[in-house]
């Protein structure tokens, strides 16, 4: 039997799954990695490709609008169907909300499950399904270790200041700041910095443009200002959020639209960023390849914002001596990154357009005087490192 490390990253609306052999160090390349996709939509998907990249599972779940719980049943029968000669040694999961409480990967006891469920406002669209893939994953493997790996941990090394609203003290003494998340993809591209970079001890501003986004200010690898706030819909604009709001909207909406918490939850989470704006789709493929004046302008304000933060992230910094794009979109979107590198030219930035297009390492160009780099994240492999790193494997 081979021994593995299973991970788990439990989303909003899909469910991100890896199985990694037990070798030291963890290869990067998973076995086998997939997700179910569309919990909750019209169509929910499972696919999974192999080490070769090959996909070995692409079947849609049965049921009308799948939810999670269903969703962990499916996954967790294919994987114990198809991997049954496999013995699962830990599972990390990517846990969104870590609070003031954890700061480090941890290993997941009755104490430590309730703590993160007692999370579950800081977060309300992450938290409940990272928990309730805990509780899957205890039920169907009891007798192995499971280790939280925390989305917020990363971003522990801010200066208080920088976490701090401008709000009255006791709402700050609650715990109301700025968290910061996407952190396993952030502590994966600071490892990898140093093999790609002389700079990257130097200041070093992180693109991760996913579905969710978000920008991070690194000195030293460490953390010192990033665009995600107190929830996940802070900063950029992204999918289906909205990004940095002026609070004063969200009071005018309720007030002159007698719109509720649970409406305005929705419109800022669900049906805002991309998808609102352009009125068509919150895949950034579907709006780049749009000539719809709507689509046009939604990737616009993409870039703008992210070019935007960018100024304000160097400013944290003390100045700027890398950019890294990662994510779906900063990997593959060389459109974008012509757009954002266009924007940050006061900044010295100069992109090689060939370089760009070809989605290269280095895309800076010779005269450019900060580095410019495309560094795929590997947020699963940040979690199976530390599994094996926290249970001495
Ligand atoms: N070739 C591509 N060109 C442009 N955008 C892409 C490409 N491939 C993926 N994307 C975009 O990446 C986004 C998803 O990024 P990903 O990091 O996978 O998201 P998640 O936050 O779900 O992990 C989508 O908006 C998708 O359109
Ligand atoms: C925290 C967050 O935005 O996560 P995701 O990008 O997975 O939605
Ligand atoms: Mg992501």
């Amino acid at each position: 039997m081979q021994q593995g490390i299973l991970t788990i990253n439990a989303g909003s609306s899909s469910i991100k799954f890896a199985l990694f052999p037990l070798t030291r160090p963890i290869s990067p390349e998973a076995e086998v990695s997939g997700q179910i996709d569309g919990i909750g939509a019209e169509v929910t998907k499972l696919v999974a490709k192999n080490r070769a990249g090959e996909r070995i599972a692409d079947q849609t779940l049965s049921g009308e609008r799948v939810n999670h719980d269903q969703s962990f049943d499916a996954m967790l029968k294919w994987f114990t169907a198809s991997h049954a000669d496999w013995e699962i040694v830990a599972v990390g999961h990517r846990v969104v909300h870590g609070g003031d409480l954890y700061s480090q990967p941890t290993i997941i006891d009755s104490q430590v499950l309730d703590h993160l469920t007692s999370f579950t406002p800081l977060a309300p669209l992450h938290q409940p399904h990272n928990v309730a893939g805990i509780r899957a994953l205890q039920a169907l493997l009891p007798k192995v270790a499971q280790v939280a790996c925390f989305d917020t941990a990363f971003h522990r090394s801010q200066s208080g200041v920088a976490q701090m609203f401008g709000l009255p003290r006791w709402v700050t003494a609650e715990g109301v700041k700025r968290y910061g998340f996407h952190g396993l993809s952030y502590e994966f591209i600071a490892r990898a910095l140093p093999q790609h970079s002389r700079r990257a001890e130097g200041r070093v501003v992180v693109a991760h443009l996913g579905n969710g986004a978000s920008m991070a200010a690194m000195v030293g690898r460490k953390c010192v200002a990033t665009t995600l706030g107190f929830s996940t819909i802070d900063g950029l604009v992204m999918g289906t959020r909205c990004g940095a709001l002026d609070p004063g909207v969200v009071l005018h909406l309720m007030e002159t639209k007698g719109l509720s918490v649970k409406d305005m939850t929705k419109m800022l989470y669900k049906e805002s960023g991309l998808l609102g704006v352009s009125g068509i789709s919150q895949d950034m493929r579907t709006l780049l390849s749009s000539d719809k004046p709507e689509a046009q302008e939604a990737v616009e304000l993409f870039c703008y914002r992210i070019a935007r933060e960018l100024g304000s992230l160097a400013a944290a910094a003390g100045g700027l001596d890398a950019l890294v794009f990662t994510g779906g979109i900063g990997e593959h979107a060389a459109e974008v990154r012509r757009r954002v590198c266009l924007q940050s030219d006061w900044l010295g930035i100069r992109l090689n357009p060939e370089a760009n297009a070809r989605h290269d390492l280095h895309i800076g160009a010779g005269n450019s005087s900060v580095d410019v780099l495309v560094i795929p994240t590997n947020e699963e492999w940040m979690m199976a490192h530390h599994a094996q790193t926290l249970l001495a494997l």
